[in-house]
């Protein structure tokens, strides 16, 4: 049975500002970093044989640090990126406007298709996040993958694969550097297909992630 371990990356100094990055980017903080390098000890634990990493910086350098712990190679998937939340990129949370936080909140309400003006919407994000899980099923067999991505492209993942909309991954808290597991399973008794083993797990981390204040 297929297991795909998802991560979302560790703390950047966007986060830590409450600033939206989205499609932006930031570095890692020197938390982050460590969250990556606690992350990494429970990957290689874990087995993990490919990494597979969104392009932006911030999965790139949390991907880096878990390949070191895990001495397995790394590729580049830019299906597993964060939302484009379009024209509120680079914005601090708490600066938004009336008008402003109404775009949001209809990502958060589940809004069929709403969207960021510029950006994309949870229904785009999830079809092409699910594209990138499914590519896992072509690994030689006993592959064992970790992807590192982010918290509202895993959020949705998660939640899609459950059968919840695409918005659904408000509900998830995901925070940086923790562990999700899905199993891609035959079963005629059970759901076959993908089913979603963990989400969320932190345990591995030393301190208190933040908050989803961000989400
Ligand atoms: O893009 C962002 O600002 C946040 C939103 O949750 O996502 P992440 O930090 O996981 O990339």
């Amino acid at each position: 049975m297929l297991q795909v371990y998802l991560v979302r990356h560790g703390e950047t100094e966007w986060n830590a500002a409450r600033r939206i990055q989205g499609q932006s980017d930031s570095l890692l903080t020197a938390n982050g970093e460590h969250q990556a390098a606690l992350v990494g000890q429970r990957a290689k634990s874990l087995g993990i044989t490919h990494i597979i990493t969104s392009d932006l910086g911030r999965t790139r350098q949390t991907a880096a640090i878990i390949a070191q712990a895990c001495s397995c190679p790394v590729t580049v998937d830019a299906r597993l990126r964060e939302l484009d939340m379009g024209v509120l990129e680079t914005r601090y949370i708490d600066s938004l406007n009336g008008e402003e936080e109404a775009w949001r909140k209809q990502l958060v309400d589940g809004t069929p298709d709403g969207r960021i003006p510029q950006g994309e919407s949870l229904s785009e994000l999830a079809q092409r996040m699910r594209a990138a899980l499914d590519s896992c099923l072509e690994l030689p067999a006993d592959s064992r993958p970790l992807l590192v991505s982010h918290g509202i492209a895993l959020g949705c993942l998660v939640g899609t694969v459950l059968g919840l909309p695409a918005w659904a991954e408000r509900r998830l808290r995901l925070r940086n550097c923790s562990l999700s597991r899905l199993d891609h399973q035959q079963s005629p008794w059970l759901a076959s297909g993908w089913v979603v083993e963990t989400a969320g797990d932190v345990s591995h981390l030393d301190a208190p992630a933040l908050d989803e204040l961000q989400r």
